[in-house]
């Protein structure tokens, strides 16, 4: 038996603006177990994003179910997915998912005290393998925009999560240390995560177990 660690059933999600409507997610119907690493690829407008935030509970799918490690977190409050998320999922996004306000260091205890109470990894050597010891300290807009991508995912990771959605991880990188993040990817899903991650880079597909792609909100 296979350890689930995300399941998404006819998962819908439309954008309204007056009389128009976007279909940007049409029935995705996807599983991901533990150790997996799962490249999600698609051209742009695909509904990639789209689909990753809905899958971390961040947005509420227009139809269709979600499950978290078992725990259903589609049609809840958005309290209830918080909470959901806060424990079990580590979502890093295009736009980066950091607080202004608070150091990169910051950012990663808040993650961890939001986590509350489980193995949690630790939030410096966590900065020092994807490269970024020396910026513990410093706040989101004195990254370069590699930086605040390895920081962004720093805080995803910071949570331990069940599940990583990554959005473009790479897309800054240098080959180097795209090789590097891939290889951390890899270490977390061999510690029991499901890895998804969203991305344009034939690296990432080379590297992932096996890939899914979008198209006009479809899985093909
Ligand atoms: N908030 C929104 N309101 C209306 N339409 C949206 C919104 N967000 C995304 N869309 C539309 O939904 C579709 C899917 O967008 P999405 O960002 O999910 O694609 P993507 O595959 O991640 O693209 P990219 O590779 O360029 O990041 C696109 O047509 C986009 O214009």
């Amino acid at each position: 038996m296979t350890d689930t660690r995300l399941r998404a059933d006819r998962v819908y999600r439309f954008y309204r603006a007056g009389d128009e409507e976007t279909l940007a997610v049409q029935g995705v119907t996807l599983e991901l177990a533990a150790g997996e690493v799962v490249a999600l690829c698609g051209p742009s407008g695909s509904g990639k994003s789209t689909l990753l935030a809905c899958l971390a509970g961040i947005d509420e799918p227009s139809g269709g179910t979600v499950w978290i490690a078992g725990e259903r977190v589609s049609g809840r409050t958005e309290a209830e997915r918080a909470r959901i998320r806060a424990r079990r999922v580590g979502a890093m996004s295009q736009s980066g998912n950091l607080f202004g306000h608070l150091t990169v260091l910051g950012n990663l205890r808040l993650a961890q005290s939001l986590a509350q109470g489980r193995d949690l990894p630790d939030a410096s050597e966590l900065l020092a393998e994807l490269g970024i010891g020396t910026r513990a300290h410093a706040w989101p807009d004195q990254l370069s925009g590699g930086e605040l991508v390895r920081a962004s995912l720093a805080v995803a990771l910071a949570n331990g999560p069940s599940v990583l959605l990554a959005d473009e991880p790479t897309g800054e990188l240098d080959e180097t240390t795209e090789a590097r993040l891939l290889s951390l990817l890899r270490q977390r899903a061999e510690n029991g995560a499901a890895v998804l991650v969203a991305s344009h880079s034939q690296a990432v597909a080379r590297a992932a177990d096996r890939t899914l792609y979008l198209e006009d909100g479809k899985l093909a």
